[in-house]
């Protein structure tokens, strides 16, 4: 079949686009997109892209694919912040028993301890997209401590669980209740715990929520039983590896191991423990101890390295499933998307030599890269208006955005400038957002493993302390939006009438390049390294094949 380089098909030149820029000014276009490599891919298109003559045969697979019918698209359920409530596993009772045997009339106590509650653990891995299944669970319980038994058995410990994450969770604590912590508060209001030691007020008094006695113990027998004090507070050793309160955590890797966030409560005490010599066969053991409650708030911050911007219908959603096997909805009509969608641009395709090879930053030979689709962006997003603005923090994770502008819709310079103001703005409000929080956690409440303070010094208020090392302090901020690198994509440059508006804003963006106009976004460290637009139909995948390189390119700056 010949290779047609010039083909009117209504009213428009294919291939690419604009005939009159690909001799001279597209050669500078390429020189500007210091992509010498892309010349050769745009004049490897205009060479090889053939249109047989029924356009609908050989195509239609891909042109279906590009230009779906709107009920062609998949639709995974989707979440990206939940409130999670967690309670670790608390601890089993010990248990109150004697030997029985032949021939010994009192046996010694035997009762077994409880066994210690299970912990709850998180882990990000790769395969997870979305926080849906866990914004229904809401409350993740362990399992508690099976109960001891007689023959000195101790009881199992209760089972644990693990919370898997999408890479680029944020998790962070709402609320602690910490069953120790709280029992040390109110002993050192008491005033008990000057010493470190209970005092002989607690001994002897039976408290039913604290120890378990001998079934058929009736209660007159009670009120005479001599309890002895309680035992100290214990904390499972696992409580060592939680982190540090108040929790917040940045899960922006895969990560191998699970990582302990509530450790579960300790078991109760058999009666062997309480053995004395005026009471040789104690009748009580202690209750297993409660775990601690925490409640967590989870969001999702995409981790992809294209992130797409831009305005409804101007066509990300199609851009996404030319350059990935995505299945985004597109549709002719504002807020098509409702939620981010992620896909996958294999750069490698495993037939002979890789289509676009690059090492990132850290050295790793990048076989693909992703891209995050988000809802479009309307003017006054940043008052709340449209869905965009909520999703940008999808895109703000990104390592480049690409702001996509539909060429057929008015001044596409006009379009860029409104998509970068309302950027600006959900920067600004981010900015606000983080250094409120620097300041939380900067105050921070006393560490759940303090210990106890000296009776004089504690004033019985719930002062807080002023934490001076900041070591625990997790990176706040990413790359802010406006330092990112980024480049345009110009949409819709198959339909009539585009070109000038295309030239318009190639201009535009040379101008910012060498300093004539203002950053779109007028941030002082704004990025403006080499701004390029490129100009694409996505519907027919043309011009679309110099976006991988020239992303792999500002991926590596
Ligand atoms: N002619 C032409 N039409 C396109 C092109 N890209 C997208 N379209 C059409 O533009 C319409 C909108 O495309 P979408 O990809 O859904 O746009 P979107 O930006 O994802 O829209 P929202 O999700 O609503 O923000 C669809 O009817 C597409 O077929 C293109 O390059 N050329
Ligand atoms: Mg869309």
């Amino acid at each position: 079949m010949p290779s047609i380089r010039l083909r009117s098909l209504g009213g428009t030149l294919i291939p690419f686009l604009y005939p009159a820029l690909s001799d001279s000014t597209l050669t500078s276009v390429a020189r500007r997109l210091c992509l010498q490599r892309h010349v050769r891919l745009y004049s490897r298109c205009n060479s090889t892209i053939a249109y047989p003559t029924n356009r609908h045969s050989a195509s239609s697979d891909r042109s279906s694919h590009l230009d779906p019918t709107p009920d062609n698209y998949s639709l995974t359920p989707f979440a990206d912040r939940c409130i999670l409530t967690l309670e670790a596993g608390a601890g089993g009772h010990g248990c109150v028993s004697f030997v029985r045997e032949k021939y010994i009339e009192e046996g010694p106590p035997n009762g077994g301890d409880g066994g210690s509650g299970g912990n709850i653990y998180i882990q990000a891995v790769r395969g997870e997209t979305s926080l849906h299944k866990l914004s229904r669970r809401r409350l993740v319980k362990a399992g508690r401590g099976k109960n001891g038994q007689g023959k000195m058995k101790g009881g199992e410990r209760g089972s644990d669980v693990l919370i898997t994450v999408p890479v680029g969770t944020v998790v962070r604590e709402i609320q602690r209740y910490d069953p120790i912590e709280a029992a040390e508060e109110a002993q050192r209001r008491a005033g008990w715990f000057g010493n470190g030691e209970a005092s002989e007020e607690m001994k002897g008094s039976y408290r039913k929520d604290k120890w378990l006695v001998f079934p058929g113990t009736m209660p007159s027998e009670l009120s005479r039983m001599q309890f002895p004090a309680l035992p100290k507070l214990r904390r499972s050793h696992f409580a060592a590896l939680q982190p540090q309160a108040p929790i917040w955590l940045d899960l922006d890797k895969h990560m191998e191991t699970p990582m302990l966030l509530a450790a579960g409560a300790m078991g109760g005490l058999g009666n062997p423990h309480f053995i004395t010599p005026d009471s040789p066969r104690p009748k009580m053991a202690t209750r297993g101890d409660e775990a601690i409650k925490l409640s967590l708030q989870l969001e999702l911050k995409i981790l992809a390295d294209l992130g797409l911007v831009g305005l409804p219908n101007a066509g990300k959603s199609t851009l996404l499933r030319a350059l990935s096997n995505s299945r985004a909805r597109v549709g002719n009509w504002a807020f098509t998307t409702l939620q981010p969608n992620v896909g996958t641009v294999v750069l490698d395709n495993h037939k002979g030599r890789p289509v676009v090879v690059k090492r990132g930053k850290d050295g790793e030979l990048k076989e693909n890269f992703t891209i995050a689709d988000v809802p479009g962006l309307i003017e006054d997003a940043h008052l709340d208006k449209g869905l965009g603005l909520g999703f940008l923090r999808h895109v703000e994770r990104a390592a480049v955005l690409a702001y996509v502008i539909d060429l057929s819709r008015g001044n596409a310079v006009d379009a860029l400038k409104l998509l970068w103001r309302e950027v600006s703005e959900y920067e600004a409000l981010r900015e606000k957002e983080l250094n409120a929080e620097t300041e939380r956690r900067m105050v921070t409440y006393r560490p759940s493993r303090s210990s106890p303070q000296p009776k004089e010094e504690y004033n019985g208020l719930d002062e807080p302390v002023f934490n001076s090392s900041s070591q625990y302090l997790p990176t706040l901020t990413s790359t802010t939006i406006s330092s990112k690198p980024w480049f345009v994509v110009a949409t819709k440059a198959d339909l009539p009438d585009t070109q000038a508006n295309y030239e318009a804003l190639q201009k535009y963006l040379d101008e910012v390049n060498s300093g004539v106009q203002p950053h779109p976004s007028t941030r002082k460290n704004a990025w403006k390294r080499n701004l390029q637009s490129v100009p694409v139909s996505a519907i027919r995948a043309e011009g679309v094949e110099v976006i991988p390189q020239l992303v792999m390119d500002l991926l590596v700056e």
